[in-house]
């Protein structure tokens, strides 16, 4: 048998495979959704026995059941600036956002009483879009901006008569670019309509563990930066994009200093 040589090579290729850095980026990742999968899958029954239906309350067995699931995924979180969270009654929360790894530091962090903005195609994601509408997540139609305004302006509305906070990504879009976007106007219509204070939330870059092009999920440590809060008390739909360019500020140096970046005065501008 001339091609006998070849079965020891043919055996060492999965081998080679499984412990190859590639196979850890897709098992991991795989792993992830699966997992979220399967713990909405248990949530969606505990949520509905606790307050039979939609309702904030829900993000809390949601919070406390996505809480280990860091520990399979070689993650650490460090956070600064917890005194800037201890602020009563509502207020919007608005944070860069990387990749759907961001669901675990927002469960590391998130404060009573809170939930989310995101795009309405997130309900079509098994029983994780189930357990996002249980946990009042409030879903936009990002084509059609007529219609993302009037959803964040009735969220407005339910922040201050239910005492709800919300937390937006204002990017709009995941980005792992090593920079910010440029912001959208919505988190800062809203707590201007509201007038409910902002308090911006920096996730350190992703970059040094997780790379999507080069297929590398390593273990890392994330470093979550609560800023002081805004205020937006007497601030008119005039001010929104002041009060947007200065959260922009604050939050990307902010970011570059977590992300070990020297700070830059000329980035992308914010319209
Ligand atoms: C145990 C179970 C485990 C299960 C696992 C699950 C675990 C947990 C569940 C939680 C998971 C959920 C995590 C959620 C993450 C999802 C994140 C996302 O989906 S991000 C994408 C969606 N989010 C956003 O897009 C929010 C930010 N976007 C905006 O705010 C936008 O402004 C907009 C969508 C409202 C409009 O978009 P666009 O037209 O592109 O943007 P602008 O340029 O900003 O606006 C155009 C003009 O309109 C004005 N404007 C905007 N908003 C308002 C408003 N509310 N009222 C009045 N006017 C508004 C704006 O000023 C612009 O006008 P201009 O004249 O240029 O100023
Ligand atoms: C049967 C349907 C199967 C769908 C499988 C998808 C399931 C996802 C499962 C697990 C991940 C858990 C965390 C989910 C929350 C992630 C939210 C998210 O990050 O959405 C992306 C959105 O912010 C920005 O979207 P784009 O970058 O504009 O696009």
């Amino acid at each position: 048998m001339d091609a006998l040589w070849m079965l020891p090579v043919l055996l060492l290729l999965p081998v080679l495979f499984w412990t190859s850095s590639t196979f850890v980026f897709y098992f991991k990742k795989c792993f992830y959704v699966a997992y979220m999968m399967l713990l909405a899958l248990i949530a969606i029954p505990i949520c509905i026995l606790k307050s039979g239906g939609r309702d904030i309350e829900n993000m809390r067995v949601i919070r406390f059941l996505v809480r280990h699931v860091k520990y399979f995924l070689g993650l650490r979180y460090e956070i600064s600036g917890w005194q800037h969270l201890q602020a009563e009654g509502p207020y919007v929360i608005i944070s860069n956002h990387q990749s759907s790894l961001d669901v675990l530091g927002m469960m590391e962090i998130l404060p009573d009483r809170c939930t989310m903005i995101a795009k309405k195609e997130l309900i079509w994601a098994g029983t994780v879009g189930m357990i996002c509408w249980l946990g009042g997540i409030v879903f936009i139609n990002r084509k059609k901006t007529s219609d993302a305004k009037t959803v964040m302006g009735d969220a407005a509305k339910t922040v201050l008569a239910d005492q709800i906070r919300l937390w937006v990504f204002p990017e709009g879009t995941r980005n792992q670019k090593g920079d910010l976007l440029p912001f959208k106007k919505g988190a800062f219509h809203l707590a201007i309509q509201a007038q409910v204070p902002i308090i911006p939330i920096v996730f350190s870059s992703y970059n040094n563990f997780y790379k999507r092009k080069e297929k590398e999920f390593n273990s890392g440590t994330i470093t979550l930066k609560v800023l002081p809060k805004i205020e937006t008390k007497g601030l008119t739909g005039e001010d929104v994009t002041s009060l947007s360019e200065q959260s922009y500020g604050s939050m990307r140096s902010a970011f570059l200093e977590l992300s070990g970046q020297p700070p830059q005065s000329n980035g992308p501008s914010n319209h």
